[in-house]
């Protein structure tokens, strides 16, 4: 049976925020370590955020190059469910981070073009799942939340991936339904997308992301 489409909320950063993402639906709630981010919380701040994780909600930290200093204050005091490498992580790096930690590992892989798609299969044997993300313009501070979308006809011819792999970067209420149609992913992202401000996230966008992707 077909379970659904999963939906993950990215860039969480109240109380309210983490209940309307999981009210909506949300079946992954993502919490931001990067500083510059305007989405980033820091740790004591998601260590509250996590008790209002409704329980089969999952619990995912992003960070971006994190050293193990990083990463085992982060694991003690936050509990998670999923760590999200959005870094130029190696695959050496992402093997050794899922096997220190125990925990499951999403690498983030920037797409812009072909030559980027081969990374899927060597990133497939060291992490739990793939996000396929819109490869930052040059010049930006944030290596993910930008707001735009990368061409989704690279991924129409894919052949069969190990691993499940999850759709991300521009992604909105009015272009989700699409996305999954013309992609055929089973899990979808979005930080910017459900945000009346950077780092401002809307309940009724989120209700309504939430619900086109679950109408594709
Ligand atoms: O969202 C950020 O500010 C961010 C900063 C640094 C690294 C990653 C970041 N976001 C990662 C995500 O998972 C986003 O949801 C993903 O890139 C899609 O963003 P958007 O295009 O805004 O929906």
């Amino acid at each position: 049976m077909d379970a659904g489409i999963r939906i993950k909320v990215c860039g969480l950063r109240t109380a309210a925020d983490v209940l309307s993402a999981a009210d909506a639906g949300a079946t992954y709630l993502g919490f931001n370590f990067f500083p510059k981010s305007p989405r980033y919380v820091n740790f004591d701040e998601a260590g509250d955020l996590a008790v209002d994780v409704p329980v089969g909600v999952a619990k995912v930290g992003l960070v971006v190059n994190a050293d193990n200093a990083l990463l085992d204050a982060l694991t003690d005091r936050v509990p998670l469910d999923m760590l999200q490498l959005h870094g130029s992580e190696t695959p050496e790096r992402v093997a050794e981070i899922r096997a220190r930690y125990g925990l499951p590992v999403m690498k983030v892989l920037g797409i812009s073009g072909t030559a980027d798609m081969d990374a899927i299969d060597v990133y497939s044997a060291v992490a739990d799942q793939l996000m396929l993300d819109a490869k930052p313009p040059k010049d930006a501070v944030l290596p993910g939340g930008n707001g735009i979308s990368f061409d989704w006809s690279l991924l129409s011819g894919r052949k069969y991936w190990t691993k499940p792999w999850m759709l991300a970067g521009g992604l909105n209420a009015e272009n989700v339904a699409e996305a999954i149609m013309r992609t055929g992913t089973k899990q979808v992202d979005v930080a910017s997308g459900v945000e009346s401000a950077p780092g401002i996230k809307d309940a009724n966008l989120m209700k309504a992301f939430c619900a086109a992707a679950r109408s594709a």
